[in-house]
């Protein structure tokens, strides 16, 4: 059993397939909430966080030791919304609650198509949400009772996606903050 946790607002982290919806949910649950979104794949090159290229997936490869260490104290008062296509390598500790985010097939392809993949890096994608990867990763690095699927196929879903974040976090507060 983790310690119970001393912040007086819950972390989430929103994880999922890229394409599936993340950063446009997290930004309007930042909106939404006044929690602060962390977009890890951009604030690792801010922070000076990434040891390489990938030229097959054309991806940054994070340095994780120094981005764990940078991101310690910004998570230690809670009130963030963390987005990354991964999630094994953050502290379990870290969250109070995990999503991830699933969009069809079709869909997924459609839009990383339009994002302007090509080749491996567009297929292995789609293979990745597919063979939900994501929603694996996030089951075994997290107890299972704090990992929920949430689908992302459309404007409707991601309303319904926010005020349901929304009410667990007042949910949240009300257990947790005297
Ligand atoms: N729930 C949704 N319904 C319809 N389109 C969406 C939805 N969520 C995201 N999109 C669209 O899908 C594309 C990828 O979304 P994005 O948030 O960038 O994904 P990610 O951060 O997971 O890579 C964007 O063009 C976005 O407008």
């Amino acid at each position: 059993m983790s310690p119970a946790p001393v912040r007086t607002k819950p972390n989430i982290m929103i994880t999922g397939t890229p394409g599936t919806g993340k950063s446009t949910l997290c930004k309007e649950l930042a909106e939404r909430t006044g929690f602060q979104w962390l977009e890890v794949s951009k604030l690792a090159t801010d922070w000076d966080c990434v040891s390489g290229f990938d030229e097959e997936y054309q991806s940054n490869i994070l340095n994780e030791d120094k981005l764990l260490d940078t991101m310690e104290p910004i998570m230690a008062s809670g009130g963030k919304i963390v987005d990354y296509h991964g999630c094994e390598f953050f502290p379990e500790r870290w969250f109070d609650i995990v999503f991830v985010t699933r969009t069809d097939n079709t869909i997924l392809y459609d839009r990383l198509h339009e994002r302007g993949y090509t080749g491996t890096k567009l297929t292995e994608n789609v293979e990745c949400e597919i063979f939900q990867t994501l929603l694996e990763e996030a089951k075994s690095s997290y107890d299972e009772e704090i990992v929920h699927e949430i689908p992302s196929n459309t404007l409707a879903d991601k309303e319904s996606n926010l005020d349901r974040i929304e009410s667990w976090i007042e949910s949240w507060t009300e257990n947790n903050v005297r």
